[in-house]
């Protein structure tokens, strides 16, 4: 990317029975100044169009950096179907079609023939019926580049991030480990920095129990495993709060005394962030070589080919994307 080329941006459309193929022919329409590879079934996005009310015009991708894209004008990476889709009605027959969208993604992005991807929603489930493990997209690109990750949900008012993603609850006591919240602290702190522009970061750290223990009281994993990693990290001049309680450290008097938090638990903190932002929050993987975000939402199978999706979220993460990309290029 060279400062006359617009952010080349891979957008995958996720759960062909979902929303997310809408939301991309929604976002192609727009006059979003990226240069917008759609990987998909072609004909899937045209339906998709047609349901949402937008017309397209839609070619293949040459792999040449342009310096202007028109609404509407969109490449497509094609990645067939194995079954003509039903809205609403995932097929596990197309999970692996939503795989190879992923691979196609991530590995173009590793070559540098995309600025960064963002991911349309996928039914995990789905492909879990096909046969095949997987818990998300941030599980797959960090293995996909070999690289240590977090996930981050960052809206306007409140960034997010988790020690543990997509596990059972009952195995999360377990896997927080001391190796784990000191791997995880220093990613968050690092893409802070390098990303969001703050070069000594608060973060605020949640406990694991009620009232993040009660003094040992209500669980011990803050006295054994959280507080002891807290100190070492400290001594080294993080600026670390906690172990918070988690239903008091998103109160308004706690807001303004860190810039995000680690939360211990998936649901421990995003049904925060997706209660008081659904439409604006952005989906970020820190930690890979290459830049992701996505939806915050899921494939909202009750809306998929009504066109009546809002693809707020997907605007938000494709903006966000091409700010990094941009701010990339200039470092
Ligand atoms: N980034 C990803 O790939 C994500 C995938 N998922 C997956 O999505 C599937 C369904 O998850 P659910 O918990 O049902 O959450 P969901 O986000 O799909 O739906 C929850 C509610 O929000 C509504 N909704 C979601 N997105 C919307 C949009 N853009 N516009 C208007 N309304 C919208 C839905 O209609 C539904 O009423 C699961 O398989 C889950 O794993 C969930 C979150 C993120
Ligand atoms: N709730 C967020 C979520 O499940 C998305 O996960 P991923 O697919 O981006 O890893």
């Amino acid at each position: 990317m060279d400062a006359t080329t617009l952010p080349r941006l891979a957008v995958t459309a996720g759960e062909p029975a979902g929303v997310g193929p809408e939301l991309v022919a929604r976002l192609a329409a727009s006059d979003c100044a990226a240069d917008l590879v759609a990987i998909t079934d072609k004909a899937l996005l045209r339906r998709a169009a047609s349901a949402s009310g937008v017309v397209l015009d839609i070619v293949d991708d040459d792999g040449k950096r342009i310096a202007s894209r028109p609404p509407g004008r969109i490449r497509v990476r094609h990645v067939p179907l194995a079954v003509a889709e039903s809205p609403g009605h995932p097929d596990p027959r197309n999970a692996r079609h939503v795989l190879d969208m992923l691979a196609l993604a991530a590995d173009g992005c590793l070559a540098g023939e995309f600025d960064g991807v963002v991911t349309g929603p996928v039914q995990k489930s789905s492909i879990n019926d096909a046969g095949i493990p997987f818990s998300g997209h941030t599980e797959f690109f960090a293995e996909r580049a070999s690289a240590e990750v977090v996930m981050m949900l960052a809206g306007p008012r409140l960034r997010v991030t988790l020690a543990t993603t997509h596990l059972p609850l009952s195995a999360v006591p377990s896997a927080v480990t001391p190796a784990l919240l000191e791997r995880t602290l220093r990613i968050v702190r690092t893409a802070l920095a390098s990303l969001f522009g703050i070069p000594q970061p608060r973060i605020a750290v949640l406990g694991l129990n009620p009232h993040a223990g009660e003094g040992g009281h209500m669980g011990h994993e803050e006295i054994d495993t959280i507080v002891p990693v807290l100190e070492r990290l400290r001594a080294e001049g993080m600026e670390l709060l906690g172990p918070l309680p988690a239903d008091t450290a998103f109160v308004p008097a706690m807001r303004d005394r860190y810039d995000a938090v680690l939360a211990m638990y998936h649901d421990q903190a995003l049904p925060v962030l997706k209660s008081e932002a659904f439409d604006s929050t952005v989906n970020v993987t820190l930690g890979l070589p290459f830049i992701r975000t996505s939806v915050d939402h899921g494939t909202a199978l009750d809306r998929a080919g009504t066109g009546t999706a809002n693809p707020a979220s997907l605007f938000s993460a494709t903006h966000l994307a091409m700010d990094l990309a941009r701010q990339r290029r200039q470092s």
